[in-house]
């Protein structure tokens, strides 16, 4: 089991956010993190990534908290942040190294591993040019090519699809899907719920801060006895439960 994570609950300084969240990726798994805006989509993915401390409960990944052993834990993750973070005085050749060093990849492997990614996103040409001037989609492209050059166990990506051309979005998944061939475990929170239904192995539904329900396209239809419903289907009736007609 790559990650997992047992009753968290946290959230920003004394306001509680994530309440009992309970869910794992298995390894060679892709899991949809799905929720309307304010859900705690990128809450819980701060919690994993180490940036906010549980209130309670655990996150392990391969049986280990990121306590146990930090450097292990923060090396077999790597997270497409919804935002790009991008140093202003760094080229991109200099920005790609640093995630190098930070993983301890071989340089000239890592080179290697970088090619093939960085000519279909069209960046092999721009490797002395400074990212923080680039367009919102190339920013996301850098770190994609930056967060899959790395060996890590956990993919973490934030949002995927929204600043990306259709072509960079196939080639994404083109990514996502020779990582979890290789074993690794992916975990996606997105809003375009047709590409998640087409390209996730399971789905976790966050409401509120709790998750409301969770497993393969087949086990929420029958959880939301909802036989045939499309992951779009079972989101909407998951919004609209508790509202007044
Ligand atoms: N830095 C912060 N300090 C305090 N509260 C925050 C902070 N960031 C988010 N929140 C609150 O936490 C809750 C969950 O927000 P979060 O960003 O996790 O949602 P999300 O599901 O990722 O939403 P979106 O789809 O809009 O990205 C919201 O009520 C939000 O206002």
């Amino acid at each position: 089991m790559a990650l997992k994570i047992s009753n968290l609950s946290g959230g920003y300084g004394q306001t509680p956010v994530l309440h009992d969240v309970d869910f794992s990726v298995a390894d060679g798994r892709v899991v949809g993190l799905i929720g309307l805006n304010g859900a705690g989509k990128s809450t819980t993915i701060k919690h994993i990534i180490g940036l906010l401390q549980p209130r309670s409960g655990k996150i392990e990944l391969n049986g280990k908290t990121l306590a146990q052993d930090e450097r292990a834990y923060r090396q077999a993750i790597a997270y497409v942040p919804e935002t790009p973070v991008l140093y202003p005085d760094l080229t991109l050749r200099e920005h790609l190294e640093l995630t190098m060093m930070a993983y301890s990849l071989d340089k000239d492997q890592a080179w290697a591993t970088l090619q093939p990614m960085l000519k279909k996103f069209r960046l092999d040409t721009k490797l002395d040019w400074f990212p923080d001037n680039f367009s919102k989609g190339m920013k996301q492209k850098v770190m994609i090519a930056a967060a899959f050059m790395t060996n890590a166990q956990l993919y973490i990506i934030d949002e995927p699809f929204t600043g990306l051309d259709p072509v960079a979005v196939h080639d994404l998944l083109d990514l996502v899907a020779a990582k979890k061939a290789a074993g690794a475990s992916v975990l996606m929170s997105t809003h375009v719920l047709a590409t998640a239904q087409d390209n996730a192995d399971s789905f976790v539904l966050l409401k509120d801060g709790r998750v409301r329900a969770e497993g393969t396209l087949d086990q929420l239809r029958v959880t939301m006895q909802m036989p045939a419903a499309s992951l779009d289907d079972m989101y909407m009736a998951i919004t609209r439960e508790g509202q007044s007609e």
